[in-house]
């Protein structure tokens, strides 16, 4: 079930003009970061109730994907993460393609698993990791 809502752009200009470009092509432009695929995440804002977009590194295997709370390795995860927590039900646009999904934290073995798929996706993060005590939150999205 798409999320409803107010969309409330985020206040960061390049992130809101990613997103922009991204939805008003149709999944066409504005889909990569340095060449890298980019996925749009939309999720329901914990305290305002509104619609909430965040690019993120595209990391699937086999119809699933991973949020990675990188936030570039600042000690605080992205607001994002309090979104997905309080409300697991998201929604993911992939080039053209959206779709409803629910996003669960992983730990542990599976972590590592998803945390290798996403430093394979985007290097970068493995750089976030070192660079921050937070342990970097990794959820998988599963379609619905
Ligand atoms: C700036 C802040 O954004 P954030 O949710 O912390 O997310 C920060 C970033 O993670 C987010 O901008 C990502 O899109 C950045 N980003 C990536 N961020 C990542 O963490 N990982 C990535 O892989 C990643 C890739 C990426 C690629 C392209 C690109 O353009 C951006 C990329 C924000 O939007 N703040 C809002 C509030 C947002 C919000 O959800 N508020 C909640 C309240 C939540 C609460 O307060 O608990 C609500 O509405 O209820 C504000 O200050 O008004």
């Amino acid at each position: 079930m798409p999320l409803t809502g107010e969309y409330e752009p985020s206040p960061a200009e390049w992130v809101r003009k990613q997103v922009e470009e991204y939805e008003s092509s149709g999944g066409t432009r504005g889909t990569e970061l340095r060449g890298v695929p980019v996925i749009i995440l939309t999720t329901l804002g914990v305290k305002s109730g509104k619609i909430r977009k965040s690019p993120l590194m595209r990391v699937e295997h086999e119809g699933h994907y991973a949020a990675v709370a990188s936030l570039g390795g600042a000690p605080n995860h992205p607001v994002w993460f309090h979104n997905i927590v309080a409300h697991p039900q998201v929604e993911l646009q992939d080039g053209p393609i959206r779709q409803d999904m629910v996003a669960r934290e992983v730990t542990g073995a599976e972590k590592a698993l998803w945390w290798e798929r996403a430093v394979a996706a985007w290097p970068d993060y493995a750089d976030y990791q070192k660079k921050t005590e937070r342990e970097i939150p990794v959820f998988v999205l599963d379609p619905v």
